[in-house]
């Protein structure tokens, strides 16, 4: 069978782009069983929208035969060519164009973090459920499928043995004094900082590689943790969580906006083996290899597809829609309310406070 989505592009930014990038590529492959249509760029300006489709080489030939519009918000949510929203915007923003996309009977997929806290993002999921509209946070790390073969090796074919201890650090200069303060990464007002933005992919490996489930079905842990807050812009660059499993493997979950990671970001030590990850950007696990203590030949890994990785979760979100689902099984609402209540938790014990909260 095979399925078509039209999609509406919300913010012609940096992500909305690389997200663009994978659903022409897509087409330009000549996938038959998926068709991705992007409909409609909502904007706030129309020489911004012309920029996105030009600059992302959005054309008739890889776009099956459609040139999407260029929109004002109102107008893009009101498209009723439009079957998904992808959300695209600075985090602040998410809950209320969730709503709009819901209450304009849209399906949508909103970039992470799905919201600043965990009481707003429950609102939106039970807005979602009366609704019955599919709803799902954008937490492309999940799909890879570098990820669905870890999953298999760690869980079914326990090929590290008992797992131990998890480190990874989501770290990059992201030159922070230099930026304006009215940049989405420095201004509180945006939902700045590096828990929510980055800190996120930290955890999110915690929670695939140390739990075999997900949202309802996780495994208990506790979490303790560090946020250095910044004392102009009150936001934090560095944040720190430690994560204990009931059966006693821990996580060491690091982030920071102050400088390079090193590589390999990501360490899992089991009894009898090492997973190691390397990627440019974290939140993208294309490459990994996998050691063993009795020196077996190691397992090794590296995604050379050209996507940027985004198709990944586009398809699982055109299969999921296709059967009317309205959640998605690998990352469930549940998922992503567990994922905000931990981060709730580390802002409150380091007392990062966000205008939402108040
Ligand atoms: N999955 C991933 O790997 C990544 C996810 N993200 C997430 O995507 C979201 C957007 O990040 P990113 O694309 O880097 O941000 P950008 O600043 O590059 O783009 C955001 C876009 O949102 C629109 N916008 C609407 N209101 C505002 C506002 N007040 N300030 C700034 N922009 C506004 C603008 O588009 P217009 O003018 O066209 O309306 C802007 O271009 C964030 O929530 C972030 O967490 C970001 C990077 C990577
Ligand atoms: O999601 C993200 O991943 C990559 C980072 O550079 C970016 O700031 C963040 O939003």
């Amino acid at each position: 069978m095979s399925i078509t989505l039209n999609w509406g592009i919300l913010g012609a930014g940096n992500i909305s782009s690389q997200f663009v990038h994978d659903l022409c590529l897509n087409n330009e492959k000549g996938n038959n069983e998926i068709k991705h249509i992007v409909r409609s760029i909502g904007s706030s300006s129309k020489g911004k929208g012309q920029y996105f489709i030009e600059s992302n080489c959005i054309k008739s030939s890889n776009n099956e035969d459609v040139i999407p519009a260029i929109q004002s918000y109102d107008e893009f949510f009101a498209n009723d060519q439009v079957d998904v929203v992808y959300i695209g915007t600075p985090h602040p923003l998410h809950k209320d164009q969730v709503i709009q996309a819901l209450e304009n009977n849209k399906h949508v997929l909103c970039e992470k973090p799905f919201t600043i806290n965990s009481v707003d993002a429950n609102e939106i999921i039970q807005l979602a459920k009366k609704k019955k509209r599919f709803l799902m946070e954008a937490v492309w790390t999940r799909f890879f499928p570098s990820i669905t073969l870890l999953k298999e090796y760690i869980f079914e074919d326990k090929v590290l043995g008992k797992i131990n201890r998890l480190f990874v650090d989501f770290a990059y200069d992201a030159d922070i004094e230099n930026l304006p303060i009215s940049s989405r990464l420095r201004d509180i007002k945006l939902g700045g900082g590096s828990l929510l933005d980055i800190g996120i992919y930290s955890i999110t490996y915690a929670r695939i590689l140390l739990d075999e489930n997900v949202g309802t079905d996780a495994a208990n842990f506790e979490t303790k943790s560090f946020l250095t807050l910044d004392n102009v812009d009150k936001v934090d660059y560095t944040s720190s969580i430690l994560m204990k499993y009931v059966d006693g493997k821990q996580g060491i979950l690091t982030c920071s906006n102050y400088t390079d990671g090193k590589e390999p970001f990501l360490r899992l030590e089991g009894s009898i083996g090492t997973l190691e990850m390397w990627a440019e950007n974290p939140a993208c696990p294309k490459k990994f290899k996998i050691t063993f203590k009795d020196n077996t030949d190691p397992i090794e890994y590296e995604d050379n597809s050209g996507y940027n990785g985004f198709i990944y979760e586009a398809d699982a979100v055109a299969k999921d829609i296709a059967q009317k689902k309205l959640e998605n099984n690998t990352m469930p609402l549940s998922e992503t309310l567990l994922v905000m209540e931990i981060m709730d938790k580390v802002r409150a014990e380091n007392g990062l406070i966000y205008p939402e909260d108040k």
